[in-house]
């Protein structure tokens, strides 16, 4: 892997993680993206999966000091005694004694609190005592949007670190990445492969041609080429080394304006405003 990405407050994190979402048989899944390099896991409690990506990682033999694990506070475990109490359960799940990243999963919004920004503000102060006393080396945040971000700001002692977001080429969100580049907020990318959608596009497929490259590594590609950390989530032993496999090759800038031009057609469907009423559009 190449160079790594140095977050706001120093930590550096590697250019690619591992996501678990649904890995089916996770600790081997977790042990094999180990193995082929990948130092970046990115685990929830709501995936139900943290006691089996802990497994994982201690089977591979890696030192700890050299993993970034990453969990998440549920939108269910939000407010200040919650989430610290969530953060609790998640670490011992995991069997770990601290984590690199924790975020909020999701932003509490106008529709689920009348005082959103209040609870988010009250979770993220539970984030901010939990880096305080060493037990998370960064926080950060998860799908917030504009007005969740900046109200954060507002109270904060500590500008997250992270802002974890589903983006891709088919739903590239530009306007709260411009927010986050400019209070250096690392983006880290959900959902990197659009979970398929993208496969037959022609952009994509006339450039993976013309590198000799899959569909998959030329929408990472374009992703690291932007210094967004993409978290791609796969069980299979190839595909995992394949996802990995992208520092060997470079994007020309002609490429890159390509695929950023592909039309917006792959959003999940999951929004930050729309919890708990629906989740699709
Ligand atoms: N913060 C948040 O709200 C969210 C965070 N996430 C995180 O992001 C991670 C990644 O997102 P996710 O939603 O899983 O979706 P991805 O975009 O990573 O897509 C995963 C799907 O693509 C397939 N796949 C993986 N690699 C390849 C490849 N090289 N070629 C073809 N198909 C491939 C996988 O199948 P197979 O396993 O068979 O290879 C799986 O079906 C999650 O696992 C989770 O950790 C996800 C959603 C929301
Ligand atoms: O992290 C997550 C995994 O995927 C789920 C379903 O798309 C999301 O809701 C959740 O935020």
């Amino acid at each position: 892997m190449t160079e790594s990405i140095r977050l706001n407050d120093g930590l550096l994190l590697p250019p690619v993680g591992f996501g678990t979402y649904k890995a089916e048989s996770t600790a081997e899944a977790v042990r094999t993206a180990v193995e082929c390099g990948y130092r970046l896991i990115d685990t929830a409690s709501v995936y139900g999966n943290e006691t089996e990506v802990g497994q994982g990682l201690e089977s591979s033999g890696v030192n700890r000091g050299n993993l970034f694990v990453t969990s998440k506070v549920w939108r269910t475990d939000l407010g200040y005694n919650a989430a610290k109490k969530a953060f609790e359960a998640s670490l011992k799940r995991l069997s770990l004694d601290y984590l690199d990243l924790y975020l909020i999963h999701w932003p509490a919004n106008s529709r689920n609190f009348d005082d959103w920004a209040d609870v988010n503000s009250e979770t993220w102060c539970a984030l901010e005592d939990l880096q305080q006393e060493g037990l998370i080396k960064s926080i950060g945040v998860s799908n917030f949007w504009p007005e969740h971000l900046e109200k954060l700001l507002k109270r904060a002692r500590v500008v997250p670190a992270v802002n974890q977001l589903e983006f891709h080429p088919g739903y590239q969100q530009r306007i709260i990445i411009e927010l986050c580049r400019q209070h250096n907020i690392t983006v880290q990318a959900w959902s990197p492969l659009a979970r398929g959608r993208l496969a037959e596009d022609e952009v994509l497929n006339v450039v993976a041609s013309k590198y000799g490259k899959s569909v998959s590594q030329i929408i990472l590609r374009w992703t690291v080429q932007q210094n967004i950390i993409p978290i791609p989530k796969s069980a299979n032993s190839n595909r995992i080394k394949e996802n990995i496999d992208i520092f060997d090759f470079e994007l020309s800038a002609e490429d890159m304006s390509h695929i950023s031009a592909i039309p917006q057609k792959g959003f999940s469907g999951e929004r930050p405003d729309l919890w708990p009423d629906r989740q699709r559009t």
